[in-house]
């Protein structure tokens, strides 16, 4: 689900601006251009942000594949290679398997192309969660914009938005 002030996947400055498809063998394909806004050490990108945009990828997948609200549980990064400013991280992400609310997902992030060395390895548990987590712990405010630009039209549950 797309929400436009996800740090994620909305229109926010510095934001990471990912975007996810579903594509064929139900993986995910989502992309990260890494910019100076994302830098830890001179050039490179920061490990926390890294971290971020497999939660991104990685909890697009489970609510596209599965079209329940999930939250992230736990997270697992591999960092493996450098990711420098300018590059682009290809992530793909796989449902690896669903126990009750619990949802398995793991993706690979490459450098600069589908086919790119691997630069990150990720797996993550989501929590399925009803909406009463976000009325419950969100703002108001907050909630009342996401009904306003997300939560009311069939397309923000379509697959390739
Ligand atoms: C509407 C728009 C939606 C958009 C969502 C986008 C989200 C983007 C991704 C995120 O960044 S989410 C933000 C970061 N995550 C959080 O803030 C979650 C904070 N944690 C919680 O709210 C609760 O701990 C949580 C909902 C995850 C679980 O609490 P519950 O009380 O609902 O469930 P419970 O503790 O009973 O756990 C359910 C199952 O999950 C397991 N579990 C929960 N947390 C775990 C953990 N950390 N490690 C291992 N297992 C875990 C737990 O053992 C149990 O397994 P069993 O069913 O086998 O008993």
């Amino acid at each position: 689900m797309h929400y436009i002030e996800c740090f994620g996947c909305g229109d926010v400055d510095g934001g990471l601006h990912m975007t996810s498809t579903v594509g064929e063998e139900h993986l995910v394909r989502s992309r990260f251009e890494v910019t100076r806004a994302h830098q830890g050490a001179p050039g490179l990108a920061h490990g926390g942000l890294l971290a971020c945009a497999f939660d991104e990828a990685l909890g697009s997948a489970a609510g596209n594949l599965l079209r329940r609200p999930a939250v992230t549980g736990k997270l697992e990064t591999d960092f493996l290679r450098p990711v420098p400013v300018g590059s682009t991280l290809y992530i793909v992400t796989k449902l690896d398997g669903v126990a009750g609310r619990k949802i398995y997902v793991s993706a690979n992030g490459r450098l600069d192309a589908e086919d790119g060395p691997l630069a990150v390895r990720a797996r993550a548990l989501f929590v399925e969660v009803t909406f009463e987590h976000f009325t419950s712990h969100g703002s108001a405010d907050a909630l009342e914009k996401f009904s306003q630009t997300a939560g009311r039209s069939r397309e923000d549950w379509d697959i390739n938005p």
